[in-house]
């Protein structure tokens, strides 16, 4: 992901212009505050043709007044269109650099019999079959049925580290647009065109998919609720002038409308959703929804899966350690032969270690024999012998249970030596035969690093972090320890994944999870936050809400801050924007009268020159405060770690009393200038 991309002219000339193509009706409605100010700019640009189109006998100098209404309410609506057009312009520029990995590629696919044609990537279909082989790209997103191999991710993470995709397990899916390095892998397609990660992805940084969240809508619907209060109001001044036998021209009724309806947060309430979205991905966080962002600020506890989460994942068999009356080399063929068809990481990883040993098997041998392939279900793996023998490997607890159940004993040594390994933080795996435990296979697995200082951070954020792991709670507590989570349980399956944080939900607290597994994905798509590391499988990354394209479990901690100050800056904004409306109805209301009520001048506190100044005045400062607080709505206020709520108070108090000074001190300042080029009185 380009992380560089900053505003150039490019862009800027970019959103200039489109500023323009979002003045189309169709496209202002959907903002109801911009859509009344772009309404008035079509009245008093009839009236600047015809001052006298609703009656009256205006002097034909009133042409002049209504060409500079009509002129600020039409930059009003343009400013307020370049700022959403600038917040997107940075994931546009992504969208393209993106784009451009979808380069015309051509693929190997499968045909009935057995051999391949060559056809483009844009014909493969979900369950095709593809083989890609070293120095290719790979042509669509997959799971890797054969083989093993590196793969440079870098077109889609901008890491360029390699990283290791074989059959099997949590390493299985592949991206369509990646480089395969070494060797050769065959790939079952799963995504139909324009269904890939890569438009997934292209159409998120642009926004294209872009939804409001309940917040925006609940905000937007306030905002409309205050404008059509503001047009009673407005539509109420002028019977009343009329009492006091004066007129308001329309132009300057709808002059105070604008002035006083919430146009700065109006304008700038979409853009600072889109800034938000884009900070996220700056941390190379593709968030799915902003909803998921905005429930980030207020999450109370992450619950994480241990391997390939926590842990870097490549679990190892490193030792075999036999137990009873058995010997080192009869445990070792047992171990092979259990994972002669298991394709996950660990089942290679014996048969490798195995073979260091001296002991390997013809698979075309056991060809009668049935895979049972590892669940996270029932921790286990093995086969079926056609002579009616089991061999199996699998979690400690599981197969002890298994053996109890069918009659068999327990060595004495084999808890002690699982002890060993789990203590160290390793995974022990139990080997059996029928109902004989034959011992142990040791497998080696290491923490990322960097994690205990980044948990202690979203300690000191209040969030609690709970390691959750289909591991035996010594190892779970090893890795618990030497990570530095809150707390951890283990021997999970997934549904204890997912009744965690439903209890955790139930006691009124946002969860977010982090994990890669396929037994992740039911307790991903629970959780208000679900992280999913994009080395995980794609039903993770399906599931989740969010993918870590760097694969760390503790990026929340970057997303839980741009979480809380998109809360913050919308509320700051939105204090501000009202806030001045109120300062400016008590800088204009008094000048506008002054005119047919003289007695009103003891309220002309500003002493502005004249009504007509008073208004284009209010009106000026009322369209350039949007491009001014641009800089604040894309960058954020600026956050720390304190309550969200004492963080708000904070900020309502600098932003509530801002509003109410700013505009005075402005609009004087305008008047000033407009009074200085001889305009007071036009
Ligand atoms: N290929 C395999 N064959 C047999 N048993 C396995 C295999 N892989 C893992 N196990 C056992 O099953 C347990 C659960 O594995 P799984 O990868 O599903 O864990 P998990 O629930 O995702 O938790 P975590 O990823 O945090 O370890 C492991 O701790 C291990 O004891
Ligand atoms: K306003
Ligand atoms: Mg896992």
């Amino acid at each position: 992901m380009e992380k560089s991309a900053t505003f150039n002219r490019a862009m800027m000339g970019r959103a200039v212009g489109e500023s323009f193509v979002k003045l189309d009706p169709r496209v202002m409605v959907k903002n109801p505050v911009m859509f009344v100010v772009e309404i008035g700019f079509v009245i008093t640009l009839f009236l600047t043709f015809d001052p006298n189109l609703f009656g009256g006998h205006y002097p034909p100098q009133q042409r002049a007044y209504n060409l500079v209404v009509t002129v600020v309410l039409l930059v009003t609506v343009l400013f307020g269109n370049f700022a959403e057009s600038i917040a997107e312009g940075r994931g546009k520029a992504q969208a393209e650099s993106l784009r451009k990995t979808k380069t015309d590629l051509l693929a190997n696919r499968r045909l009935p019999n057995g051999t391949f044609e060559s056809v483009p990537a844009t014909a493969l279909r979900k369950e095709d079959i593809v083989r890609v082989v070293a120095g290719e790209t790979i042509p669509a997103d997959g799971e890797v049925m054969e083989g093993l191999g590196s793969v440079d991710e870098s077109a889609i993470t901008g890491e360029s580290a390699p990283v290791i995709r074989g059959a099997g397990g949590d390493f299985s899916s592949v991206t369509g647009g990646t480089k395969l390095l070494s060797d050769e892998l065959l790939i079952r397609v799963t995504v139909n065109p324009g269904e890939s990660f890569l438009d997934k992805m292209i159409s998120l940084v642009e926004g294209a998919s872009r939804q409001k969240t309940p917040n925006e809508i609940a905000l937007s619907v306030l905002l409309a609720g205050l404008t059509l209060i503001f047009l009673i109001v407005v539509d109420t001044l002028e019977p009343f002038a009329h009492y006091v036998h004066g007129t308001i021209d329309v132009a300057t009724l709808i002059a105070l409308l604008v002035c006083l309806i919430p146009t700065t947060i109006g304008a700038l309430l979409s853009a600072i959703g889109i800034a938000g979205m884009d900070r996220v991905i700056r941390f190379n966080v593709i968030a799915k929804s902003g909803k998921a962002v905005e429930a980030a600020g207020d999450v109370n506890t992450l619950i994480l899966d241990k391997t390939g989460t926590i842990t870097i994942g490549n679990r190892l068999a490193t030792e075999f350690i036999p137990v009873g009356t058995h010997t080192e080399q009869s445990l070792i063929g047992t171990s092979v032969l259990s994972s002669l068809f298991d394709e996950t990481p660990e089942g290679r990883s014996v048969v490798d270690l195995g073979k260091t040993k001296g002991v390997s098997y013809v698979r075309e041998e056991y060809n009668n024999a049935e895979n049972v392939e590892f669940s996270a279900d029932t921790r286990m793996s093995g086969l079926d012998l056609p002579n009616g023998s089991i061999v199996r490997k699998g979690a400690v607890d599981a197969i002890r249970q298994y053996v109890q159940q069918h009659g068999g004993t327990v060595p004495g040594d084999l808890e002690e030596k699982t002890r060993r390994i789990a203590v160290e933080g390793g995974t022990p795996l139990a080997v059996i035969q029928d109902n004989e435990i034959y011992g142990l296979i040791y497998l080696k697995d290491i923490v990322k690093t960097g994690m205990r200082e980044r948990f202690n951070e979203l300690r000191k954020m209040g969030i609690k972090t709970v390691m959750c792991t289909g591991d035996n709670p010594l190892t779970a507590a090893t890795i618990a320890k030497e990570a530095g989570v809150d707390d951890f349980i283990a021997e999970a399956k997934p549904e204890d994944k997912m009744r965690l944080i439903r209890s955790e939900q139930e006691d009124g607290k946002l969860v977010a999870m982090s994990g890669d597994g396929t037994n992740d994905a039911p307790a991903l798509a629970q959780a208000d936050v679900g992280l999913a590391m994009n080395t995980g499988t794609s039903a993770a990354k399906e599931a989740g809400n969010m993918v870590d394209l760097d694969s760390d479990p503790t990026k929340l901690i970057e997303v839980v801050a741009i979480g809380k100050q998109l809360l913050i800056t919308r509320g700051a904004i939105t204090t501000f924007s009202i806030a001045n409306d109120v300062a400016k109805y008590f800088a204009i209301i008094p000048a506008m009268f002054m005119a047919v009520l003289p007695s009103l001048k003891a309220l002309n506190i500003m002493f502005l020159t004249s009504p007509q100044s008073a208004i284009l005045s209010a009106l000026i400062f009322n369209a350039i405060i949007i491009p001014l607080l641009i800089p604040l709505a894309m960058k954020g206020v600026k956050y720390r770690p304190m309550s969200a709520t004492a963080m708000l108070m904070r900020n309502i108090f600098i932003y509530g009393v801002g509003g109410v000074i700013a505009p005075f001190v402005g609009i004087k300042i305008i008047d000033l200038v407009i009074t200085a080029l001889g305009l007071a009185h036009i």
